[in-house]
């Protein structure tokens, strides 16, 4: 069930002051009330020795009240219900809130009000009638819901009229649903004989006791409440309402003096008193407050003015039927009671439907619905494509089939590429740190070596030894490193050959379009390949032409023993500048103490003067690319024989995509006498570049086509394609591996 939630729109409304007279029975006495037009109530002064003197000044304790409605002692209940009740409870129907209340003192009529005789029906079974023969009017359009609940408040404590033993019950303060009674009982009912049946019940179990004033006399407050919830049958908009009415009897506030009561019965009273008191106090705050404004409530000096708290200022249409007797004897409680009733009208309350969700809760439909319906095109939509899919002829079909499979193959295969790229860079860059790394441990090993034979210096030899140490744990590291890189790309090559496979039997399979696809996805990717070596192949011959140059230089200062100056003059004729003087101390010159270790410094383009004091700084090795070191005339003695001993190994890796073992490889790049870059018979650097076979018997256009790169051949390099459509990148290239020193045997 939505909960329910107030809508915005308030009617303000003051209580409904109703009062009855109950009739003159046994008490002895004169009749002293007066009811003139069923709204005026006047208590005549019941001293009869008044004189005339008193009357005329005012002296006398007649008083005269103006109420909503007045009912004389021949009124019957249905008299009262009928004029002052009927409109509220039909109310109630209607999703509004109301309270009905008796209000009087002990054996004034209160409990004979409310829940009345056979004869004479009290206003709660009159008003449960109103609501079942309106539901009953209403059932074909509406569902309704009916729940009943009664309670009494018996010396403070709350008791379940509705249970056989009740426990006490507490009283709860909800922020949405007001003041509320845990663990009160409420009971489904579907007529108004059951809900009579329930008040008789609960009736019987109410706590009442003879007193002087009322042989039956409550002894507790009762609170009827029943709830009516309401819906509209068949309608896309129905609205959810729910009322709730509150029948409250009072107890009977007497004097202890007048009861003639003690022990618990005085207890009793005092409880009920100060309840009643309580009342009084909250009806006398609440008149004020409408005369001069915000005053002080206090709800909480009782369990019953927290429970009648929405009805005495709440969300309720109230009525407060104030019970009267007509008996001289009774003239302070009669008029106590006009007071307060008086002062009752006074009172405000706020009434509003109590419309459920409803809207908030179908405008939350009506989202579902939205969203659904979206859903459903969303849906269709998409059933559709999938139909139209399956009427596509079958050829059709298979193109568009093999077309995805081409992307998914074609992604694969530029991922292959570019994971062996990152791997080789990666790889490249290991081995030569482990270059440098070696050749560094072979100075001093050399070092060690000269240490012990001629110089003997403990302190150097320690240094020597330790740094060796440091380069070996390097290499060793670098090693492992370098082995799992090896293994990645052992991998990789075995994924692009499951690729490579998958694309011969495509090619092998399948009709035209497949074929210029794969052949178009393997020229871009030769493109690539060709790209990525010709980049390693620069770099390798720049750290060969330092290693040439360091070398050289070596054996010019190991021949000579030059002092500094000279080293610089002569490097400088070179065209080196030298510019980190540490080194090892094997080549210490006696006379000067340093000398450079070129092993450790780095190479870039020449552009200043060599004896240039800017030059001499501690950071660099400067060389000119176009000098060619190995034809100087330092290229005998011991450095000669002191090799890039990996590099070899070096190549390996990075050309290990090239192997010849592997049939399906397209690229093959390795040491070769048919090298077309580098120019020397001694060079280690070769490119041979063939395409398979086979895969030249799968593209015929790679047999006929003549290369317009002059001595490349377009048939001997799968990336031939590139080379023909890079040919910016290709000359500029070109021109730089000539400018290193490298000349295309054919050109
Ligand atoms: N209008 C009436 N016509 C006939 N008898 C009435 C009427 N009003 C009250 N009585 C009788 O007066 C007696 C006291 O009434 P009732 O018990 O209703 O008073 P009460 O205000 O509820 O008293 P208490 O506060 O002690 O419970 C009862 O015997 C009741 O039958």
């Amino acid at each position: 069930m939505p909960s329910l939630k107030v809508p915005a729109t308030k009617k303000t409304t003051t209580l409904t002051v109703a009062v009855k007279c109950r009739p003159l029975m046994r008490e002895r006495g004169r009749d002293i009330v007066r009811v003139n037009d069923n709204k005026e109530v006047v208590i005549l002064d019941p001293d009869l020795s008044k004189d005339y003197l008193d009357r005329i000044q005012n002296r006398t304790k007649e008083k005269k009240y103006c109420f909503d409605y007045a009912f004389g002692p021949d009124s019957t209940n249905l008299d009262v219900y009928t004029r002052s009740i009927y409109s509220v409870i039909t109310g109630v129907v209607q999703g509004l809130n109301a309270t009905v209340f008796a209000y009087g003192s002990t054996g004034s009529g209160k409990t004979y009000t409310m829940v009345g005789t056979k004869d004479d029906p009290g206003l709660m079974i009159l008003s449960l009638h109103t609501i079942f023969d309106l539901i009953r009017k209403d059932k074909n359009s509406d569902d309704f819901d009916i729940t009943c609940s009664y309670l009494e408040v018996y010396n403070e404590v709350i008791y379940d009229l509705l249970e056989k033993s009740s426990g006490h019950l507490e009283l709860r303060e909800d922020p949405e649903h007001g003041i509320t009674v845990a663990g009160l009982r409420s009971i489904k009912v579907h007529s108004a004989d059951k809900i009579l049946e329930l008040l008789n019940l609960g009736n019987s179990r109410r706590k009442t006791d003879s007193t002087e004033a009322n042989v039956t006399s409550s002894r507790s407050h009762a609170v009827l409440e029943i709830t009516v919830k309401r819906k509209q049958k068949n309608k896309y908009r129905s609205q959810i309402m729910q009322g709730k009415l509150a029948l409250v009897d009072l107890a009977g506030s007497e004097r202890a003096s007048e009861t003639n009561s003690g022990g618990q019965k005085l207890r009793d009273g005092a409880n009920i008193n100060r309840s009643l008191l309580a009342l009084a106090n909250c009806i006398n705050a609440l008149g004020k407050q409408q005369k001069k404004g915000l005053a002080y409530v206090p709800y909480r000096n009782s369990k019953l003015t927290r429970i009648l708290k929405d009805g005495l200022s709440g969300n309720s249409q109230t009525v407060m039927v104030a019970t009267i007797s007509l008996a001289d004897c009774q003239y302070h409680h009669t008029l106590n009671t006009l007071k307060y009733a008086d002062r009752a009208k006074e009172i405000k309350t706020h009434i509003q439907k109590n419309i459920g969700t409803v809207d908030t809760h179908l405008s939350d439909y009506q989202r579902m619905i939205d969203s659904l319906q979206i859903e459903v095109c969303r849906l269709k939509k998409e059933l559709a494509e999938k139909e139209s899919q399956l009427s596509v002829k079958p050829a059709e079909k298979a193109a568009d089939d093999e077309l995805s499979w081409l992307n998914i193959l074609s992604h694969e295969t530029s991922e292959n590429v570019q994971e062996r790229i990152n791997l080789q860079k990666a790889l490249f860059e290991l081995e030569e740190t482990n270059l440098r790394n070696r050749t560094e441990l072979q100075h001093l090993d050399d070092a060690i070596a000269k240490q012990q034979a001629f110089e003997k210096d403990r302190a150097a030899m320690d240094a020597l030894t330790a740094r060796r140490q440091v380069i070996l744990d390097n290499i060793r590291d670098n090693d492992e490193a370098e082995a799992n890189y090896q293994k990645e790309i052992i991998e990789n090559e075995k994924h692009r050959c499951h690729l490579q496979g998958m694309i011969e039997e495509a090619i092998s399979n399948n009709g035209n379009k497949t074929y210029l696809r794969i052949l178009s996805q393997y020229r871009l990717l030769g493109m690539n390949n060709t790209e990525l070596q010709f980049e390693i192949a620069m770099r390798d011959q720049v750290i060969h032409n330092q290693r040439e140059a360091q070398r050289n230089l070596w054996n010019l200062l190991m021949g000579l023993g030059l002092d500094e100056k000279r080293i610089v003059d002569l490097a400088a004729k070179q065209g080196i500048t030298i510019e980190d003087w540490t080194m090892t101390p094997h080549l210490r010159v006696p006379e000067r103490k340093q000398l450079p270790d070129l092993a450790y410094g780095r190479c870039s383009q020449h552009g200043h003067s060599p004896s240039s004091p800017r030059s001499y700084s501690k950071s660099s090795c400067i060389f000119q690319h176009h000098q060619d070191f190995s034809s100087g005339s330092f290229s005998s003695g011991h450095w000669n024989s002191a090799p890039t001993f990996c590099r070899e190994d070096h190549h390996s890796s990075y050309y290990l995509l090239s192997h010849d073992h592997s049939p399906s490889a397209f690229l093959t790049l390795r040491r070769s006498n048919e090298h077309w870059v580098g120019s020397r018979p001694s060079s280690w650097f070769g490119m041979h570049v063939k395409i398979p076979q086979d895969l030249r018997n799968s593209y015929p256009e790679m047999k006929t086509q003549s290369s317009p790169c002059g001595s490349i051949s377009a048939a001997s390099h799968s990336a031939d394609f590139g080379l023909c459509h890079k040919d910016t990148w290709n000359n500029t290239t070109r021109q730089h591996l000539s400018d290193v020193g490298f000349h295309n045997n054919q050109e």
